[in-house]
């Protein structure tokens, strides 16, 4: 073509998709054609052959147009010859164009050989053909062109030559792909235009157009069974293949079974799991179900390498769903008159409307015990107290052998202190109730025999017992912190108030003199709360404290049954000999208390909520990357940033906001206090000289109003900066922000951390400043477990 040139590599079409194929442009004035695919080809051998230079303009247009068609084509399974005659049919334009060309496009080339189109000279400059205009008829300046003799003889040869050869290749296997392509040197020279140079390559690799296509055919087939994804690559403009945009991938998508095989295979699958657990123990259930339902997911490998939860299957979940729906009030669970008065008077003051939260449903029935207390086994004859220094044997004892154990586990501040504290009261008063009515009963018997005339012969001597009441508690809680205790404690004596039973706490603030006189004063303790250490103390030095102990709860097993606190929590339930049940709770289960629990206590009741180990998505995390600008590696200021746009925002109007910072360090609490006060904040830390119990009742307690004058700004907020020591069980329900200053290192740490915002169905805001050293891809895959509303693993 004299004015317009355009270039086509060859082109390959595999799987039925046409690829696009950079050309090129030769002349300025060519319209530029970025990318064309093989079905297009035709098109434009058809333009080249029939049309001037100055008319190929528009069909390059057409091409285009041409092309998208057989693009949205690509994804049918139909042969490219079928998709370009398809897209024929519905290009009217281009088919008007191949079955009857316009005689307004036809001009002077008409009837030239496709042979050296672009010049109609030979080497020596004579001209190629013998120019004649011949008036055809059929056009305005139609022109034909005779060609000279021995061209036309040459031009024959030619033709039969090609013949032959396709016939040939034909009849044999296509060599594979690689050897297919000869080199340059090897290639036969350029003959005419780049499109006749592409189908003589063609002819010299013995390729037939068949054989292609069967090859193609296959790989298409090869590839939809093995499901791959394939892309074809198309250009997007207002969803419509388009030339010169940006490219993007689709996915060829593997073939979908049909729905009732998909159906009939879940069915399946569901039966198998129904035949796992029916007819086993609890245990072999257990067992069953964490071999079953093993988290399939194995995106979140950061969050595997560092976490250590265990797993709770889909069918535990399940359960507790159930169960979870049959409660709707407290009034259901049979609790007696002065339990429930207790309850909405002083547990859930100033709230109305309450209904028990999943977890209370769940546990309240299974621990309410309206039994009358077993008879007490004797005290051991050889009780030995050890002296003071003297080495402690821990296995001296017999322990209880017939208690039953309980493993309640539920999200942060869903209610689980009342869930074990109002049956574990009920039970005592109900208990205590019976006794006095057994009593009262033997006193009237005693009175009938003593007016009686035969007395002196019928009344036995009274048993001598060891039956004492007094320092000898009923239920032991025994908790991590002293300021858990003060909080459990207190919680207990609220209610005991109006159920009438006796509470004491045991921790390190309280001095011995103070806990013997309160203990062993001489009246009935029914429940007492402490410390592990305190508690296994007073215990070892007087193990007939334990004697009565029917119930021992331990709050935030997790934690209390770890390699610091396993050494006292152990030996203080093997004293208890007349050990009922053992409760553990916690809002996370390990894998090693997992392990624990059924080495030690096969027979564990297990009560897990729906959403354990998910930290709710109501509370939002925000990620801080400190090493970017502003702070460049500044933490401290990453913090103070964060605060100062906490106290601009308008989300607690007239009351204080009460902002919790977690470290992981001790020494690090100091550093941010004093950074925070210096910048103008109203921060306080928690260490060990501190007071802490007064600190965190600033932070536990109702929402306070701002004072007059500060109703803005750094006036207006109380910032507490704290290690883990505040991250477990202290109900700070008021508190709407925390900040993780560092990065957790465990989940079990994020799940306590950020369980302090967002309690009891409020809404929280976390930050997490992630620095250089912090582990961005955890951090990541927390954030996106929440967001996706799943349990941290
Ligand atoms: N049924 C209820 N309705 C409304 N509020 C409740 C109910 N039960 C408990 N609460 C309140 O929920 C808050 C959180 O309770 P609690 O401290 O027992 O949570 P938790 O599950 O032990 O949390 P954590 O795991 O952090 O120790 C408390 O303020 C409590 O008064």
């Amino acid at each position: 073509m004299r004015g317009t040139s355009i270039l086509i590599q060859r082109s390959r079409q595999r799987n039925n998709v046409p690829r696009l194929l950079p050309t090129r442009a030769l002349s300025p004035s060519a319209t530029v054609i970025p990318s064309i695919c093989t079905s297009c080809l035709s098109i434009l051998r058809l333009a080249q052959s029939q049309l001037p230079g100055s008319h190929a303009l528009p069909i390059a247009g057409y091409v285009a147009a041409f092309h998208s068609t057989t693009v949205s084509l690509a994804s049918s399974r139909s042969t490219p010859k079928e998709n370009f005659r398809k897209a024929v049919g519905r290009n009217k334009v281009l088919r008007e164009m191949i079955q009857k060309p316009s005689r307004m496009v036809l001009s002077e080339r008409v009837g030239q050989s496709p042979r050296d189109r672009n010049s109609s000279r030979d080497r020596n400059g004579n001209p190629r053909w013998d120019e004649k205009s011949v008036d055809t008829g059929g056009g305005m300046n139609r022109k034909t062109f005779r060609l000279r003799s021995d061209d036309k003889q040459q031009y024959s040869k030619e033709t039969e030559r090609r013949k032959r050869d396709l016939r040939e290749s034909s009849t044999h296997p296509s060599p594979s792909r690689f050897e297919q392509r000869p080199s340059v040197r090897e290639r036969p020279p350029a003959f005419g235009s780049r499109l006749e140079h592409s189908s003589t390559l063609r002819r010299s690799m013995k390729l037939s157009l068949d054989a292609l296509q069967a090859e193609r055919k296959q790989a298409a087939d090869e590839l939809y069974s093995k499901a791959e994804a394939r892309s074809v690559v198309r250009q997007q403009s207002e969803g419509r293949p388009r030339f010169g945009a940006e490219p993007y991938v689709i996915p060829i998508r593997p073939e979908r079974p049909p729905r009732d095989v998909l159906q009939a295979e879940r069915r399946k699958a569901a039966q198998e799991l129904e035949s796992r657990y029916s007819g086993r123990g609890r245990g072999a259930a257990a067992e069953s179900d964490k071999m079953f339902t093993r988290p399939p997911i194995r995106r979140f490998a950061h969050m595997k390498h560092i976490a250590s939860l265990d797993h709770v299957s889909s069918k535990a979940r399940e359960i507790t769903h159930a169960a979870e729906e049959q409660f709707g009030y407290f009034e259901t669970f049979d609790l007696l008159p002065q339990t429930l008065e207790a309850l909405y008077k002083d547990g859930l003051k100033d709230l109305e409307n309450v209904t028990p939260t999943p977890v209370q449903s769940l546990v309240i029935p299974s621990l309410l015990d309206k039994e009358p207390a077993p008879s007490l086994l004797p005290l051991p004859k050889n009780f030995h107290k050890p002296k003071r220094g003297e080495a402690r044997t821990v296995n001296e004892y017999q322990p209880s052998q017939n208690f039953q154990t309980y493993l309640i586990a539920a999200e942060t501040g869903s209610g689980k202190t009342l869930a074990y504290i109002i049956p574990l009261m009920d039970t005592l008063k109900r208990r205590e109730l019976a006794k006095k009515e057994e009593e009262k009963a033997k006193e009237a018997e005693k009175e009938e025999i003593l007016n009686s005339k035969t007395w002196m012969f019928d009344i036995e001597a009274p048993p001598v017992t060891q039956d004492t009441t007094v320092g000898r508690p009923f239920a032991v809680i025994i908790v991590p912190t002293t300021e858990l205790a003060f909080q459990v404690a207190n919680l207990i004596k609220k209610l005991a108030y109006t159920i009438k039973l006796r509470t004491e706490m045991i921790t390190r603030e309280v001095s011995g003199k103070a806990i013997r006189e309160r203990l062993f004063r001489g009246q009935t303790t029914d429940i007492v709360v402490g410390t592990p250490f305190m508690i296994d103390r007073i215990t070892e030095a007087n193990p007939e404290m334990l004697h009565r102990t029917s119930h021992i709860i331990v709050d935030e097993a997790d934690s209390l049954f770890d390699r610091s606190f396993s050494s006292l929590t152990g030996p203080i339930i093997n004293r208890a000999i007349n050990l009922e049940k053992l409760i553990l709770c916690s809002a996370t289960i390990p894998k090693s208390l997992d392990a624990y629990v059924s080495k030690t206590y096969p027979e564990c009741k297990r009560l897990v909520t729906a959403n354990l180990h998910a930290i709710p998505r109501r509370v939002q995390l925000q990620v801080i990357e400190v090493e970017k600008d502003p702070y460049r590696g500044n933490k401290l200021l990453a913090c103070a940033h964060v605060l100062g746009n906490i106290s601009k925002d308008q989300t607690e109007p007239g009351y204080k906001k009460r902002i919790v910072v977690f470290v992981n360090e001790r020494e690090t609490t100091a550093a941010v206090t004093s950074f925070l006060q210096e910048k103008g904040f109203d921060a306080v830390e928690i260490n060990r000289d501190s007071d802490s119990r007064s600190i965190l009742e600033s932070f536990t307690g109702e929402k306070e109003a701002v004072d007059e004058g500060k109703e803005d700004g750094k006036g207006a907020m109380k910032i507490l900066v704290t290690t883990d020591l505040a991250s477990r069980g202290v109900d700070t329900k008021t508190v709407k922000n925390v900040i993780l200053y560092d990065v957790p290192y465990t989940s079990i740490d994020f799940i306590h951390r950020l369980g302090r915002t967002g309690r009891m169905g409020r809404r929280g805001r976390a930050w997490v400043l992630v620095d250089k050293d912090s582990n961005h891809d955890y951090v990541k895959e927390v954030k996106k477990t929440m967001f996706l509303g799943q349990a941290l693993i």
